[in-house]
């Protein structure tokens, strides 16, 4: 019989090959396929920001090394937030968007495209992938319009061109995408990134759309006692809770973007919690369900 420590060493070279054959068929899968994955920015607040985020860079490595053509698109709203108190400026939201005047603005490009853009693109590079720093303004990638007037220099996703990003992705680059839009008379504008996620994915024909925030996924009846987490769920069954007015704060902005995307053609979008070490790993290479999944009619696909 083997000695105790050796059987704990075998049981656990046997787990990890266990792991490794799993991955298999799932790397096969989704080798030359688009996968775009949005970054929030409060996947960098509550609690050890920096290891979830250097995780999720390495994830995103690792996922461009095995042949997927994989787009980030960030978002960084808590930081805008903590940036615009320190200059006193008091951060106000109407359903998920922040009102945005011409100083807000000026914090938003700071925030954007000064320190979030440059410290992703920055660990994705150290963990190995060649990232690529671009803006919603870059090349016509993000056409906006205004949005509604009471929220000032935010706007709505008018069309996006995806030519910038395909040919970075030719390249074998990591695109990494601050959100910001240009308007037709070139104004820069404020746009939500999870909308600006969905339509990027729409755009690419993205093969998944994937949401790292800071809860385990969607949940039903959040914020009562009742709250359950919906693994799996269909697009009309979020039209439904958009309309009902059940989801609150930064959902909305988020589900719409998921509608969206898979109004789009996008098969499957998931909202996953980016604050758990490697959740973008459990979630594309293993059988894990992780988080929430939606598909069109809310059936799970399986490799
Ligand atoms: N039904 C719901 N299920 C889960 N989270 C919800 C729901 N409704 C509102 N939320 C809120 O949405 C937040 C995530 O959105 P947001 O703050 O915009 O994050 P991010 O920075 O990742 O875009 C959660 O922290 C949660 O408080
Ligand atoms: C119009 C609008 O709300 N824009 C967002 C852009 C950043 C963002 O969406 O960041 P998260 O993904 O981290 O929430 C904002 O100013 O906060």
């Amino acid at each position: 019989m083997l000695p105790p420590s050796l059987t704990d060493r075998t049981k656990l070279a046997q787990e990890k090959a266990r792991v490794l054959r799993e991955a298999l068929p799932w790397i096969t899968r989704w080798r030359g396929r688009t996968v775009v994955v949005k970054w929030g920015g409060n996947v960098a607040t509550d609690g050890g920001p920096d290891e979830a985020t250097a995780a999720f860079a390495a994830d995103i490595a690792l996922m461009r090394s095995v042949g997927v053509d994989v787009v980030v698109v960030h978002g960084g709203g808590p930081q805008i937030s903590e940036l615009g108190g320190k200059l006193g400026l008091e951060p106000t939201f109407v359903d998920g968007q922040r009102v945005t005047d011409e100083a807000t603005l000026d914090v938003v490009q700071l925030v954007l495209l000064g320190q979030v853009n440059p410290w992703l693109v920055g660990l994705v590079s150290a963990a190995g992938a060649p990232a690529s720093g671009v803006s919603g303004t870059d090349a016509g990638l993000v056409t906006a319009r205004p949005a509604d007037a009471r929220l000032g220099r935010v706007g709505d996703v008018a069309s996006v061109d995806p030519t910038l990003l395909r040919s970075l992705l030719a390249d074998g680059a990591v695109p990494v995408v601050a959100t910001l839009g240009r308007a037709a008379d070139g104004a820069v504008y404020n746009i939500n990134a999870d909308r600006v996620a969905g339509a990027i994915a729409t755009a690419l024909d993205a093969d998944k759309l994937i949401y790292l925030t800071n809860v385990s996924g969607l949940y039903e009846h959040f914020g009562t006692e009742h709250s359950t987490l919906l693994s799996v769920v269909s697009a009309d069954r979020l039209r439904r809770m958009l309309a009902d007015g059940t989801l609150e704060a930064g959902m909305v902005p988020k589900i719409g973007g998921v509608v969206d995307a898979l109004d789009g053609g996008v098969p499957q979008a998931h909202l996953l919690d980016g604050r758990i070490e490697h959740a973008l790993l459990l979630e594309v290479f293993t059988d894990e369900g992780i988080g929430t999944m939606v598909t069109p009619r809310g059936e799970e696909p399986s490799p």
